[in-house]
């Protein structure tokens, strides 16, 4: 299906597009930047530009990306999702990661006969109360003492979304009086490292779950509460105790409450709020603490804007259409398989490997809405660190590497510590990098610049081949005002659109994520394996190895 609508860009890639050399483009076109960019004002997250000039495309390159919209149907699905239709259909479920955001005081939203809405405020107000009482110390531990760290056990959609926030709106907290930490590894170290730094009598545990069933999470879970009940005095209500340090973040209730914790302490959300897009629900509640109920809401209300946006925004200002199709340009016609991000913002270090549960669990799928394989490429690899740190790592080879990795460089006018000349060092680099994977440098120019450094023509020779870069590598580049509570939730929802818009051109299920279930299953049936006694032999010979070389040498 979707060949169908590649034909015609196809051709042009062929006749046209694979030879276009992005410098020469703007050479001959002084208005490129202008006709490939974008900047709009929010009114509360403030200016976004997205400049993607400096791309492989030109202007009939655009046309025919922009017709996939169209072809693709990406506006009526758009809408399916927005009026919670039940687009994952392989799980049965609305997708409604925007009704927790939205911000319409009128809005109603139907799934199954309930308006969502009603319910997601009802949480809100919940957080609110809670947190403010977690903040003010009113609410207080067992000792009658007030809370000063929160420790979330959870794991992928319960865990990187708040981590990648909580780093991301650092300056919006006071880690004097509250400090949030996270385990999500079942590898004992994580739970064992946290212990050492909080003290139970001003720690409160958050279960964060949806289905309150992963083994990682109810493992962690269970050795944190084991580990606060042995630190108790003497003599204290456990059951007590337990309710004034344990909260749960779940789908959940039956679970949460055989775990042992109140319902009156459970916050809730639906079936229809994917785990990878679930930290605008009560998976944000270690935001909320540390940075209090108003600001989350803020990133709620800034994420409330780029859907606005993504809803009404012509698709040719439509920030998310357009980075999804630049995407689809290289994944799918170039055959370039990564994607990297690169924030130049100490505080978004998190937010590439955000993104990569976002994109690649959404998008790794060879199945289409028809239950078929395709036989193109679809999900991205996404990976990342912040600028300037990858610059002195792994840009060697997206400078000179045989494989070309589209970048997106993201940065704020306005930095939150503008300590001397830092920022415009930090952004000198940005705009260095993005200009030099552009243009690149010839061996004509690389020869003259040792020539006038009074190097032999004999050693010119030698290394000039080294020093050439041949340049077209492609970049989009994103600049906000300012990383703020509301900006932050712009661009998370930015990028969560680009990939929903993405999984329609594919005709693959964004939703589901059954990719991640074999490995569990296997792992469950060889639990037992390494605990009883005797040599293993059901499994291929390898497995077999493994299982036998760790049961042999362990002490288990
Ligand atoms: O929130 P729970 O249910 O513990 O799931 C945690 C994570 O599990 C993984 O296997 C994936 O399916 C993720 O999408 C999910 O976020």
């Amino acid at each position: 299906m979707v060949k169908e609508q590649f034909k015609e860009l196809d051709q042009h890639y062929q006749q046209v597009g694979k030879n276009i050399n992005i410098k020469e483009e703007f050479k001959n076109n002084a208005n490129r930047f202008k006709e490939f960019s974008v900047e709009t004002k929010f009114e509360k997250s403030g200016l976004f530009l997205l400049d993607y000039s400096k791309n492989r495309i030109n202007k009939q390159t655009m046309g025919l990306l922009l017709n996939l919209i169209d072809s693709c149907k990406v506006e009526q699905f758009r809408n399916d999702m927005f009026q919670g239709k039940k687009i994952n259909f392989t799980e049965d479920r609305a997708v409604l990661h925007t009704a927790l955001r939205n911000r319409d005081p009128n809005a109603v939203i139907m799934v199954d006969g309930e308006n969502v809405v009603k319910q997601v405020r009802n949480v809100l107000l919940k957080m609110r109360s809670f947190t403010d009482r977690v903040r003010s110390g009113t609410w207080k531990g067992y000792s009658g003492k007030k809370i000063t760290d929160v420790v979330n056990i959870g794991i992928g959609g319960s865990d990187l979304g708040p981590v990648m926030v909580c780093n991301a709106l650092k300056p919006y907290a006071n880690d004097k009086e509250l400090r949030v930490h996270f385990v999500s590894n079942i590898d004992g170290t994580h739970m064992a490292e946290t212990f050492k730094v909080v003290n139970p009598e001003t720690t409160l545990f958050i279960v964060a779950s949806k289905t309150f069933t992963t083994q990682e999470t109810i493992t962690n879970a269970l050795t944190a509460r084991q580990w606060f009940l042995s630190n108790l005095p003497k003599g204290t209500d456990e059951k007590l105790a337990i309710a004034q340090h344990f909260v749960a973040l779940s789908t959940n209730e039956r679970e949460v409450t055989k775990f042992g914790i109140l319902v009156e302490n459970m916050f809730e959300f639906w079936d229809w709020v994917g785990g990878r897009y679930s930290v605008w629900s009560a998976i944000g509640l270690p935001v909320a603490l540390y940075i209090g109920m108003d600001r989350f809401e803020e990133f709620l209300a800034g994420a409330y804007e780029m859907d606005t946006h993504f809803l009404l925004a012509p698709k040719h200002q439509n920030l998310p259409m357009i980075m999804a199709l630049m995407g689809v340009w290289y994944n799918n016609f170039f055959g370039f398989e990564t994607n990297a991000i690169l924030p130049y913002d100490q505080y978004m270090n998190r937010f590439p490997a955000y993104f990569q549960q976002g994109d690649m669990e959404s998008n790794g799928k060879y199945i289409n809405r028809e239950g078929q394989s395709v036989d193109y490429s679809t999900g991205p690899i996404i990976w990342g660190e912040p600028g300037t740190n990858g610059q002195h790592a792994f840009y060697q080879l997206i400078h000179q590497g045989r494989k070309v990795i589209p970048c997106d460089f993201i940065a704020p006018v306005e930095s939150q510590n503008p300590l001397g000349s830092h920022h415009p060092i930090l952004l000198s680099n940005f705009f260095a990098q993005t200009e030099a994977l552009m243009m690149g440098k010839t061996r004509e120019q690389v020869e003259a610049e040792l020539k006038k450094d009074g190097v032999s023509a004999e050693r010119i020779a030698e290394i000039a081949p080294h020093k050439v870069f041949q340049g077209n590598r492609p970049t989009n580049s994103i600049m906000i005002q300012k990383l703020t509570p509301h900006s932050l939730g712009a661009l998370v929802a930015l990028y969560e659109h680009k990939i929903f818009v993405q999984g329609i051109i594919w005709n693959i299920n964004s939703f589901d994520q059954w990719g991640v279930e074999l490995g569990k299953q296997l792992a469950k049936s060889i639990l037992p394996e390494l605990t009883t006694p005797g040599q293993v032999s059901t499994h291929d010979s390898s497995t077999n190895g493994l299982i036998n070389f760790f049961k042999t040498h362990s002490k288990l």
